[in-house]
């Protein structure tokens, strides 16, 4: 019989993941393993899988070893791999503590998106040094159905299209990925934000995820939407010498982003471990050779 895998299940505002602790890099997380451990029915459940690895033991992390022990190897829940995920990375640094690996204080974690500073209290919310957005130029457009929206195109590692909109209703069910054009800015596809206004410094999103469809919470895309209307607002911390702090609901609670005048972003939140077990060989092998 063939080793079990362990695996835990966690959460921040609800963006929820399956978390698999590799240190040696020696689980086969193929797409459709992947997959199916996400897969809500048949599988364990999640927005996407924590693949927890020592940087030194994974062949896209080994030359961060030095600054960060551990790489978070983030995966969507169609298989898919993506540069950086930022309710994740509370969440895999939430993991470690759990595990002993870490305890309170200041923790880099490597991700594709490079290397993230962690401030881990004993317990309570998390927060993450996201780095600087990148805003490329040229105008983009989002539409649902008969309604389109002009939006910012904002890079925090990965790819963002944020449109304020009247009524967070209109994005539909988001059932299918909002079309977004035009198609040359986003050659590996787009996460896109909806975003209306709560009131001086807060607004609240929807969130359609490349790779996961409609999630509870996107905490790249919240850092994305809170650059946008800082820009909108006239709030430019570069440009005021002021941070800019915004507070995000999301469908599953709430993230606060500030902005700082040298464009470095913070992000606090919770992240929560709310299960831990073994998962059956046997099952995952029949349920890879389903998919493949
Ligand atoms: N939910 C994440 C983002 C995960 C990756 C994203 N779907 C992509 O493909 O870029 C977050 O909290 O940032």
């Amino acid at each position: 019989m063939s080793t079990r895998i362990a695996f835990l299940k966690g959460h921040g505002t609800e963006n929820d993941f399956v978390i698999v602790p590799d240190p040696e890099n020696a689980v086969d997380l193929s797409p459709a393993a992947v997959a199916a451990l996400c897969d809500r029915r048949a599988g364990i459940g999640g927005d996407g899988v924590l693949h927890v690895v020592r940087s030194a033991a994974h062949p896209e992390a080994a030359h961060l070893a030095a600054e960060a022990e551990w790489f978070m190897d983030y995966r969507n829940g169609d298989g898919s791999v993506a540069e950086m995920c930022g309710n994740g990375v509370r969440v895999f640094a939430r993991y470690l503590q759990h595990a002993g690996h870490v305890t309170e204080g200041e923790l880099a974690v490597a991700t594709r998106g490079g290397v993230k500073t962690v401030r881990l209290a004993k317990d309570g919310d998390v927060t993450v040094g996201m780095g600087r957005a990148a805003l490329p130029e040229g105008d983009v457009t989002v539409s649902v159905g008969e309604r389109s929206w002009p939006a910012r195109n904002v890079n925090m590692g990965n790819p963002h299209a944020v449109a304020f909109v009247d009524d967070l209703a209109h994005a539909g069910d988001l059932l299918s990925p909002p079309p977004c054009e035009p198609a040359a800015a986003y050659p590996d596809g787009v996460n896109v934000e909806f975003v209306v206004d709560r009131g001086p410094g807060h607004v609240a999103m929807r969130v359609h995820e490349r790779g996961s469809g409609e999630t509870r919470s996107c905490g790249t895309g919240a850092c994305a939407v809170a650059v946008a209307a800082a820009r909108r607002d006239g709030a430019d911390p570069a440009v005021t010498g002021t941070p800019a702090t915004y507070t995000v609901d999301v469908p599953g609670g709430t993230l606060v982003i500030t902005e700082r005048p040298d464009g470095e972003i913070e992000m606090t939140g919770p992240a929560v471990i709310v299960a831990e077990g073994e998962i059956d060989p046997e099952w995952l092998d029949a349920a890879v050779r389903r998919r493949s």
